[in-house]
Parts: structure tokens; C-alpha cells; sequence
């Protein structure tokens, strides 16, 4: 099967204006994403996502390699029809309502009359934003903004939807309504390439992911073979008794090599608490 995107070898150097020095911006870096596949490239500030994400829509020329879309080089126009593209900072016309911003992207797209009324209805209830379809955007928050992206990136029923930080800005719960409309893509055989630097949400919606530093990709796999400990095991026990978790601690001291690494109460992650949290707390009267 043809890959949704493959860069391969990709090196980009900006070159310095006036004086100054150029910049390896992305160095040697080699992505394969499967159709239907949910990648994340993750990476401190200034790591080389953006350009990475740039040079497969064709908006920066690689110095080096090649970048395709579904097979069509990334430089070649058709190569975008199947894309969607939601950037880091997305400018809309504030003035517009949601409706009208989905409706003037469809048009762009070719879409009129009835389709375009259809496929607008069907994206603003996709980014849950059907009660706000006649507010400017100018009174949306960041969360709303972010999901008329989402929604506007989705008009032309892309194959292949690129994200970068589609979650900059979000509070929790914004972001988790981006996570479940990331899944629900998933569902639909929609391939997503994003970008984060937020672990927590591409841990979650992400097959593989790729760790960029310095523009070079330092590791890449599936999300669980990359974060399982190979030597350790877990055990998580409902009810356990101290005596039991002194006679496994007995039996572990008396086994050769092995040991203890912790016990005690499992955590849960901040975010997780703080949804767990801010959502209840919504719901009460
Ligand atoms: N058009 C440009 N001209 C010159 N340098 C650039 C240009 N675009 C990006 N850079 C530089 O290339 C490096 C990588 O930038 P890039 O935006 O790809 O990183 P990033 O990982 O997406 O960062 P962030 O998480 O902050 O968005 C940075 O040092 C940046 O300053």
C-alpha cells in the first residue's frame, strides 16, 4: 500500500539574511506514516516540526530529499488535494461567523448549494459548534477557534490532515474535545500528521511517534514499544491488604536479581485529575 507520507532524507538550511550564520533547520530526517495512521512528531521549541511539516505541503523547499504525498511529490500542486492543513497560528476573518468561515472555505473548495450547506452543517456539528454556527469568530475563545480550524482544514474530506499544535493555547478541556475529534478521524481512516510539544495529548491519540532535537530525529516506533520498560513489570492490585504486600515484598527479596522498584497507590496524571475535577464540577448545578 502506498504510504500517506513519506519524507525521506529531508535536510533544510535557511540561509542567513545580511550577515549571520545558516541554519540546519532539519537535518536527515525520514518519516514513513501508513494510510489511517495517527503520527505525532514531538520536539522542544525550534526543533524543526513546523519546517518538516512545511517542506510535505510544499510551502518550503527542502535543500535536500523528497517529501510525497499519497505517492505525488510534495512540490507538485495536485499532491495537496488530499491534504488538509490546520497551521500553528491560524488567521480567520474575524467578522465572519463560524458558518459563514466553513462556507467560504467550501466554496474555495468548489462546493456550492446544497453541498456546501451540507458539508458546513456536517463539520460544525463535527467540532460541536452548531450553537455557536452564528457568532462572529471575533467572540470565539482559543478552544473554538482551534475547532473551526479543525473543521475548516476537514472541508474537502482530505485523506490526510496535518496538524501543527492543534492544541497551542487550550485549556484541558479544549483540548480533550481535540483528542476525541482526533480519534473520531481515526475511526474514519483519516491519516493525521501532527506536532506537539504536549506528550500528554500526542501520548494519547498517537500509533507512532517521532522525537525531533536539534532537527534531527533521535527516536521513532509505536507509542507502546517506545514506552514500556523493558526490564520492568507492573502489577496493579484492587483491595490488597498490607500482609499480601509484605509476602509479595518476601518473595521478591528472596529471588535472585530481582526487585522491588515501588509500591504504594498508582497516580494519576495532573491533567487527568484536573479533568476529572473541572468536568464534574461543570455538570453540577
Ligand atoms: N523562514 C525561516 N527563516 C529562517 N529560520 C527559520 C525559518 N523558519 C524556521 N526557522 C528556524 O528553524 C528552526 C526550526 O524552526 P521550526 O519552526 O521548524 O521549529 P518547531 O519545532 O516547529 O518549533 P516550535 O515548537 O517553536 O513551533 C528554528 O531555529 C527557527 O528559528
Amino acid at each position: 500500500m502506498e504510504p500517506a507520507v513519506e519524507i525521506q532524507h529531508l535536510v533544510k538550511v535557511f540561509q542567513p539574511q545580511l550577515r549571520g550564520r545558516a541554519l540546519k533547520a532539519v537535518d536527515d530526517v525520514s518519516i514513513t506514516i501508513a494510510p489511517g495512521e495517527v503520527y505525532g512528531l514531538i520536539g522542544p521549541n525550534g526543533s524543526g516540526k513546523s519546517t518538516t511539516m512545511k517542506a510535505l505541503l510544499g510551502l518550503v523547499a527542502p535543500t535536500s530529499g523528497t517529501c510525497r504525498i499519497f505517492g505525488a511529490d510534495s512540490l507538485a500542486v495536485d499532491s495537496r488535494e488530499q491534504v488538509g492543513f490546520l497551521p500553528e497560528n491560524p488567521y480567520f476573518y474575524k467578522h465572519l461567523t463560524g458558518a459563514e468561515t466553513l462556507a467560504f472555505y467550501g466554496k474555495l473548495c468548489g462546493l456550492r448549494g446544497r453541498a456546501l450547506k451540507e458539508r458546513t452543517d456536517e463539520l460544525l456539528e463535527l467540532v460541536d459548534l452548531t450553537a455557536a454556527r452564528d457568532r462572529r469568530l471575533g467572540g470565539y475563545s482559543k478552544g473554538m477557534l482551534q475547532r473551526i480550524g479543525l473543521a475548516q482544514a476537514l472541508v474537502q474530506e482530505p485523506r490526510l490532515l496535518i496538524l501543527d499544535e492543534p492544541t497551542a493555547g487550550v485549556d484541558p478541556i479544549g483540548s480533550r474535545q481535540i483528542r476525541d475529534l482526533i480519534l473520531a478521524l481515526r475511526e474514519r481512516q483519516i491519516t493525521v500528521f501532527l506536532c506537539s510539544h504536549l506528550l500528554e495529548q500526542v501520548q494519547e491519540v498517537c500509533d507512532r511517534v517521532g522525537i525531533i532535537f536539534r532537527g534531527k530525529m533521535v527516536r521513532e516506533g509505536r507509542l507502546d514499544e517506545l514506552l514500556a520498560i523493558e526490564d520492568q513489570t507492573e502489577v496493579v492490585l484492587r483491595n490488597a491488604p498490607p500482609e499480601m504486600l509484605e509476602r509479595i515484598a518476601a518473595l521478591v527479596g528472596e529471588t535472585e536479581g530481582a526487585e522491588l522498584v515501588r509500591s504504594g497507590r498508582p497516580r494519576t496524571t495532573l491533567e487527568r485529575l484536573f479533568l476529572r475535577e473541572t468536568t464534574t464540577r461543570r455538570d453540577e448545578p
